[in-house]
């Protein structure tokens, strides 16, 4: 049996491209967000891949993403749950701030603490490790279970929701998942073992 998961982070958004905290506020995608969607769902076409059923998060960027996926590979009415669980990790009092001045505010060290460490939270907002608290109860109970009885599963979601999630995945640590990035557009094609635990990762890197 096939274990299918695909997980993508929301192609670039308007807040992306102004180089601005987001978490969950709740900006669409940009011309160039919505030609890396569409260049996701060409790849995932490519592969042959077709799903079951979609998850994404309460917010617009990464479901106007699933959306541009989907009518790329021909599911555009595939079954799709949306829940906040999936929603990108809220950056608090640091949402709307342009992270190059955050940098010269507070330095580039407590920057890169806030938004790759684990478990220290930007002021106000969430740590990755509350982000997973939330992220990885609903994979375990709503999107996990689907998988292991094959069904394909695609997860539109955002770089730290699914930083999370990618963490247990990838076997990563407290002390490893600073070094783990996940590029707007770009899908991660995992196929599961009997066990749960990761077959394979592909990622599906433009060309
Ligand atoms: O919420 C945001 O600002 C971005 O979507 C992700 O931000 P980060 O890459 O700085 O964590």
């Amino acid at each position: 049996m096939e274990r299918l998961l695909v997980l993508v982070r929301h192609g670039q958004s308007d807040w992306n491209l102004k180089n601005l905290f987001t978490g969950w506020k709740d900006p669409d995608l940009t011309e160039q967000g919505i030609r890396e969607a569409r260049a996701a769902g060409r790849r995932l076409k490519e592969l042959g891949l077709t799903f079951d059923v979609a998850f994404t998060s309460d917010l617009t960027r990464a479901q106007h993403t699933l959306k541009l996926i989907l009518e790329e590979i021909g599911q555009a009415g595939l079954p799709t749950l949306k829940d906040q669980a999936l929603n990108e990790r809220d950056y608090g009092d640091l949402s709307g701030l342009n992270k190059d001045d955050a940098r010269a505010r507070w330095g580039e060290e407590q920057v890169h603490v806030w938004r790759r460490s684990y478990d220290i939270a930007p002021p106000g907002g969430e740590s990755l490790k509350d982000t997973a608290a939330r992220v990885l109860p609903y994979y375990i109970q709503h999107i996990l279970p689907r998988v292991m009885r094959g069904e394909r599963v695609l997860v539109a979601a955002h770089g730290n929701s699914l930083r999370a999630l990618a963490m247990v995945l990838d076997g990563l640590t407290p002390e490893t998942i600073p070094t783990l990035e996940l590029a707007t557009g770009v899908p991660l094609v995992y196929r599961l073992k009997a066990d749960t635990t990761v077959e394979t990762k592909r990622v599906l890197a433009a060309a």
